[in-house]
Order: C-alpha cells, then structure tokens, then sequence
C-alpha cells in the first residue's frame, strides 16, 4: 500500500475514545508504523502527547510512543487506511466533517458495531453515500479495547466488497497480539456486531433478574438463530453468522462484565425493565428498536430483539416478556 518501503501505510483513527486509541495503540505497535490517532477535541491530543496514555478511554494503559496524536483534520489528507472508531449514530455527521480533508485514495473502515437507528441503515452504506468513490470496510469481532491495548491475544475480522483489500487491511493492521481475518461479507460481519450487542442486553437481562445459566444458553443459541435470519434477509452470508463476528463477539459479551451493554442488561434485569444506559455507549439500546423494525417490515421473526426493544422503550416489563417468550408456539428448532 505504502509506496515507500521503510515505512508502512500511513493509518489515522477518527474518534480517541476506547476502541481508536485501542486500534491506534495495536497498529502502532508493528514495525514501519505511521499511525496518528485524531481525537476531535485538542484537549485530549494533547494529554496523549504529554503523557503517554489516555486515561479517560483507556486508564492505566500506556501507549507506544510510536503512535503520534492530533485533533488537526489535516493529517487525513496523505491517509491511506482511515478508522471510524466514534459511535454508530456519529458516522454520517463525522464522514460529513472530516470527508473534505481525505485523501481520495484512502480506504475507509468503520469500527463501529451498530445501525444508523434513523434510516435503518448500514454504517457502510452510510459511508458508501457520505464519502463515495472510496473503499469502504468494516471491522469486528470479539474483542474489548482494554484487552487489545494490554496485548492480550484477540482475533476480529475485516470485510470489504473486494476480499484482496480484505486481505490487504488484515496485512497491514494485525500484529503479534492482534490478528484479523479477511472476509468479503461487509453486511454479515457488521450485523453480526450490532445484534450481538441487543443479545447482550437480553443476556444481562436474564442475569440481572436471575434466571439462571440455562436461560442464558437458550438466548445465546435462540439468539443466534435470530441473528442468522436477518443477516440471510438482508443480503449476508450464514457461515459469517458462524464466525468471529457473531458467535465469537455474542459469547464474548453475553458472559463478560467489561462488556457495556450487558451490564445495562443487569441493570434493567434486576429494576424489572426499567432504566436508561447511564453515561457509557450501549449501543444495542439503539441497535434494538432500529433491528425490531426493519424485521417487522422484513417480516423476519426476532422475538428476542422484538421483546428487547419494548423493554428499552418501557412498553414491556421482563416478567411479561419472559411469559411471551415461554409461551410461543412449539417449533422445530
Ligand atoms: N470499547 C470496546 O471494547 C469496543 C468498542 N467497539 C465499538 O467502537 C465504537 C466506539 O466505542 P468506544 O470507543 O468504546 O466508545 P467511547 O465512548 O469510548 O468513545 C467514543 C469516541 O468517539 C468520539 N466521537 C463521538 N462523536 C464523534 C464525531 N462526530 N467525530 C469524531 N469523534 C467522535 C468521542 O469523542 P469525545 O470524547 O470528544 O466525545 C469519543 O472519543 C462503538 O460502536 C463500539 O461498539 C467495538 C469493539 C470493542
Ligand atoms: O463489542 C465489544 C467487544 O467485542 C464491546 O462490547 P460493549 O460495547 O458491550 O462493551
């Protein structure tokens, strides 16, 4: 990618919040590498530059002193690879700002896990209209930014229309502690991340209320079937449903505490179905309404997701939802 051999592809991360300065902080790590993180305000390029870390994202961590920080949108202007690392719901207003200022050769790669709830739409068709005549990717997959920038080992995947830039992305951001697999499944890979996320919260749910682990085994397999039929519905491979980025990301945080949305799932579980995501991103709490109504209108069946939303929205309590989900006509699983 890069045309100078002693030097890699020049990588900057949009958005210094817990999973860019994580991606920043793992890119960076590699040999040959030229990776700036662009935080939007300049108050925490700065603390970055000053002290090694970024305590409010990641704390206690220490980044590579590799790994230059900026707030200037100017660095995207030679970018090669650019990561969108804000929240689903800040992609069309980011790729609006800081779209002018990329280089048009640069391949875009959302890390967001989640669907714009207005539209319904994929993050990459987001990209796709915001910034078109760029490559658009995506990535994800089971992994907590915590854990990635301590350099625990992790496994995610990235997908683009073309499995050759699939492949390239994956050469040029894996490392020793961080590997990613290349897919041509752009719809699949990051469905799978954003249902996972509205899984999680019915998981925290059935913790918080205390059903026990038999409950949470049935949602994590029910669950995947769900998943699996509005990825096929929309256009998605089944296999990817079978991958990193749904089984592998919806295990990860159906039974991990550092996991945000399923601890909102507890949250609710325990107060009976009401309660709001304090300050931290949940993003299934928005994933879930936009998923409950593109399958009604899809005519696909989610009654997980379905039973998930009303919680959210305060128009089902848990033990009602758990008397419909128990008392659903017999299938063939
Ligand atoms: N944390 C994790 O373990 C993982 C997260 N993800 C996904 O990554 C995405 C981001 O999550 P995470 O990093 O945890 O969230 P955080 O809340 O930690 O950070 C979000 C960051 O986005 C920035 N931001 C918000 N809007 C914009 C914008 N318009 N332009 C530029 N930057 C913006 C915020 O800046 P400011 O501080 O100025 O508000 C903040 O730095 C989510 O979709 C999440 O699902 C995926 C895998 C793992
Ligand atoms: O997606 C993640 C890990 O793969 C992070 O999950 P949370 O957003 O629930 O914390």
């Amino acid at each position: 990618m890069s045309g100078n051999p002693r030097i890699g592809p020049k990588i900057v991360v949009v958005g210094a919040g817990a999973f860019g300065t994580a991606l920043a902080a793992v890119a960076a790590a590699r040999e040959k590498a030229n990776v700036t993180l662009l935080a939007r305000r300049e108050e925490v390029a700065a603390e970055c530059r000053q002290t090694g870390r970024n305590e409010a994202a990641l704390p206690g961590i220490s980044l590579p002193a590799s790994l230059a920080f900026s707030s200037d949108m100017a660095v995207l202007v030679d970018a090669e690879i650019v990561l969108f690392a804000m929240p689903s719901q800040a992609h069309r207003d980011a790729a609006r700002s800081y779209g002018p200022a990329i280089s048009s050769n640069a391949t875009i790669v959302t890390c967001a896990k989640g669907m714009e709830q207005s539209t319904g739409r994929l993050l990459t068709d987001v990209l796709d209209e915001e910034l078109p005549g760029h490559s658009i990717g995506v990535l994800s997959g089971p992994g907590f930014a915590t854990d990635i920038a301590k350099g625990l080992p992790t496994a995610m995947v990235i997908a683009a229309p073309d499995t050759e830039i699939a492949t390239e992305l994956a050469e040029a951001l894996s490392g020793r502690t961080f590997r990613l697999y290349p897919s041509g499944d752009r719809i699949g890979v990051q469905l799978g991340g954003a249902l996972k996320n509205v899984l999680a919260i019915a998981c925290g749910i059935v913790e918080g209320a205390g059903l026990g682990d038999s409950a949470r085994a049935a949602l994590i397999s029910r669950g995947l079937a769900e998943m699996s039929r509005f990825v096929v519905a929309r256009g998605g491979e089944p296999e990817t449903v079978r991958g990193l980025s749904g089984l592998g990301d919806l295990v990860l945080t159906a039974t991990s505490h550092q996991s945000r949305n399923l601890r909102f799932g507890i949250a609710l579980g325990k107060n009976g179905g009401a309660g709001e995501p304090g300050g931290e991103l949940v993003e299934g709490a928005f994933a879930a309404s936009v998923a409950a109504r593109v399958a009604r209108e899809l005519g696909i069946d989610m009654p997980i997701t379905e039973a998930v939303a009303a919680i959210i929205d305060g128009k089902l309590d848990v033990a009602t939802a758990l008397e419909q989900l128990m008392s659903r006509p017999i299938t063939q699983e």
